[in-house]
C-alpha cells in the first residue's frame, strides 16, 4: 500500500501534464515505477486509502483468462469495466470489425488464448504456459502477451497490462508484468490485485509455491479531473496493514478456471479501508 502511495505522491510532485489525444483530457504523467507484490507471505495489495471494489477486478481477470471479447460476458461473471470501452467510444462504434452490442474485439483473452497465425491456426498462450509449469518446465520464455499490433485496428483498445512472464526457481513461481499505461486512481487499484491474483493461481494450478509478482509501469497518469479527489482527499488518509486473499483450494486446473470457478471461490479477510471515493473515468 505504501508503494502505491508514494507512486500517487510522486505524481502529484513531480508529474509532467501531457495533453491526451484519445481522451481529450490532460494526464499529469511520471515514466517508470516498478511495484513488487509479496504473493508468497499472502500480503494482498489492496488499496485502504478507500473501498476498493476487488471482486470486479478479479472477475475481469478472470475474463482474460477464459478469452472473453464481449463486455456482456465480463458483466455476466461480475465486472462492469469494459461496458464503456465496447460501447461508448465513437471510434470503437465506427469501426468495421465491430460485431455489435457489447463487441470489445480482438483484445486481452483473444490474443492470450487464440493468437491467430498466418496459417489460419491459433496459438493458446496461456495453455502451453500451465501445461509447462505443471511439469516444472520455465523455458525462459513462458510469456502470456496480449500485444499484438497487427490486430490493434481489430480491438476497441490497446492492452494496458500487456504481457506476464512466468519463472520458476526449483518449486517456487515468479511474475513479471508490464503495462503500458496506467491510470493510477482507477485502473492501477484493479491492476495491483490481478497481478497479485495470477500469480497466486497459476502457483495453485500448476502445483507450484507462489514467490513475489513484479509489476513494471512504463507511463503511469493521473487525469487531470481526478487530481483534486486524489491529492486533496485520498492521499490525506492513513493506510491500513495488508489483508489476505483465500483462494478455494479446490480450485486446481486451468480447466476449472474456464468452467466453474466464479467470485464465490474467492475471499478477502481482514480488510480496513476507509470511505468510497468515486473517480471519474475517461473514455
Ligand atoms: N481511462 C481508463 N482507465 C482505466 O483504468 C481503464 C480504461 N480506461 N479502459 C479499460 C479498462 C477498464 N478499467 C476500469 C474501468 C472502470 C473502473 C471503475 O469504474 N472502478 C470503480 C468502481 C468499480 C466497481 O464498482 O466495480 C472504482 O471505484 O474502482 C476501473 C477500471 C481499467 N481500464
Ligand atoms: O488494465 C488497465 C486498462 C486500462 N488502463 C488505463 C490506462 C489509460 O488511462 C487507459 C487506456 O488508454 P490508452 O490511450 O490506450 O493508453 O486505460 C489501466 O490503467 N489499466
Amino acid at each position: 500500500m505504501k508503494q502505491y502511495l508514494a507512486l500517487c505522491q510522486r505524481i502529484v510532485d513531480d508529474g509532467v501534464w501531457i495533453e491526451n489525444e484519445r481522451t481529450g483530457k490532460r494526464c499529469l504523467t511520471v515514466i517508470n515505477a516498478d511495484l513488487t507484490y509479496d504473493v508468497a507471505n499472502n500480503q494482498f495489495p489492496l488499496i485502504t486509502t478507500r473501498k476498493s471494489f476487488w471482486k470486479a477486478a478479479i472477475a475481469e481477470l478472470l475474463g482474460y483468462l477464459r478469452g472473453y471479447d464481449n463486455a456482456a460476458q465480463f458483466r455476466a461473471i461480475g465486472c462492469n469495466t469494459w461496458n464503456a470501452n465496447a460501447n461508448d467510444n465513437q471510434a470503437w462504434l465506427d469501426n468495421p470489425h465491430r460485431k455489435g452490442a457489447d463487441d470489445m474485439g480482438r483484445v486481452y483473452g483473444v490474443q492470450g488464448r487464440r493468437w491467430q497465425k498466418a496459417d489460419g491456426t491459433v496459438i493458446d498462450q496461456l495453455k502451453k504456459i500451465v501445461d509447462d509449469l505443471t511439469k516444472g518446465i520455465d523455458d525462459r520464455g513462458e510469456i502470456l502477451t496480449f500485444y499484438n499490433p497487427g490486430e490493434f485496428d481489430m480491438g476497441c483498445l490497446r492492452p494496458c497490462m500487456h504481457t506476464h512472464t512466468f519463472s520458476l526457481l526449483g518449486d517456487t513461481l515468479y511474475l513479471t508484468s508490464a503495462q503500458r499505461s496506467c491510470d493510477v486512481p482507477l485502473g492501477l487499484n484493479f491492476n495491483q490485485v490481478q497481478v497479485f491474483t495470477l500469480l497466486a493461481l497459476m502457483a495453485q494450478i500448476t502445483g507450484n509455491k507462489p514467490g513475489q509478482a513484479y509489476h513494471k509501469i512504463i507511463n503511469a497518469h493521473i487525469y487531470e479531473d481526478q487530481l483534486p479527489l486524489m491529492r486533496d482527499e485520498q492521499l490525506t488518509r492513513a493506510p491500513f496493514a495488508s489483508p489476505q486473499l483465500i483462494i478455494n483450494p479446490k480450485i486446481t486446473s486451468l480447466e476449472d478456471l474456464e468452467t466453474w470457478v466464479t467470485l464465490d471461490d474467492f475471499e478477502v479477510v481482514g480488510y480496513e479501508h476507509h470511505a468510497p471515493i468515486q473517480y471519474p473515468f475517461s473514455v
